[in-house]
């Protein structure tokens, strides 16, 4: 899988090197290319915003440079197997489904838009090109779209065959498949004992039906609590 970031601050993806992904990246499962949107400029101040057409506050990422980059990083040809992810406050909400999605993909360009966002038109023509995903990371706004990068890359990444040492660890997380789309039980380990607080007997039972059952009654009581939203989703197995 080829992963490229295109933005005004491409040292983000320095922390790349040293994080898991960095591991996938040396053992050849993941190639990391950082851009600088600015290369793609020729004035002298290297300038990728103006005002807002219409009117209003702050500034719009100019087409331009995007179009440019793209031409250079992903090629002039159209190619639906390349994803193209605009992070936004605006989009989808992305999921555990979308990352496993796009853990087959062999390219994916991330486009981190900074200031008001980005010329509206960089997104349509990416969209008769290649696969585009606009996805927001949740109801809050960031100052750009680097972390949310960051963030997806790592939900991706860590799907990827091969990456994770122990797959099966995967089955049993958060909004997993083998979780039934529920929320993850608690977790202990030892000492059974800690500052008064003790891991709960049925865990140190043995009885894996009892364990097994008693992790399912937490996770359906902490999704009921936490997020009735996933309660009535057909992959929860609860309604
Ligand atoms: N979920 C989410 C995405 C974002 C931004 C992406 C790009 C600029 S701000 N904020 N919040």
């Amino acid at each position: 899988m080829r992963l490229d970031y295109l933005s005004i601050f491409p040292a983000y993806f320095d922390v790349l090197d040293i994080s898991l992904v960095g591991k996938a990246a040396i053992n050849g499962l993941v190639e990391i290319h950082a851009h600088d949107l600015r290369d793609w400029t020729h004035d002298r101040h290297r300038t990728v915003d103006d005002t807002p057409c219409g009117g209003g506050a702050g500034m719009v990422m100019k087409p331009d440079p995007w179009g440019e980059a793209f031409d250079e990083i992903i090629g002039t040809e159209s190619d639906p197997s390349v994803h193209v992810i605009f992070p936004a406050p605006s989009g989808t909400p992305f999921t555990q489904s979308a990352a496993a999605e796009l853990s087959s993909a062999q390219r994916i360009v991330f486009c981190c838009g900074r200031y008001e966002g980005i010329d509206h038109r960089v997104i349509d023509y990416a969209r008769s090109m290649w696969t585009v995903h606009e996805v927001s990371l949740g109801d809050y706004v960031l100052n750009g779209g680097e972390v949310a990068a960051l963030a997806i890359t790592e939900a991706v990444v860590r799907l990827v065959p091969g990456f994770m040492g122990n797959p099966e660890s995967l089955a049993e997380e958060s909004f997993s498949a083998g979780q039934d789309g529920l929320l993850e039980y608690p977790l202990f380990t030892r000492p059974v004992s800690w500052r008064g607080l003790d891991v709960p007997e049925v865990l140190m039972s043995g009885h894996h039906g009892r364990i097994a059952s008693w992790r399912r009654d937490e996770s359906v009581r902490l999704t009921r609590e936490r997020r009735p939203d996933l309660t009535d989703s057909d992959s929860s197995g609860i309604h």
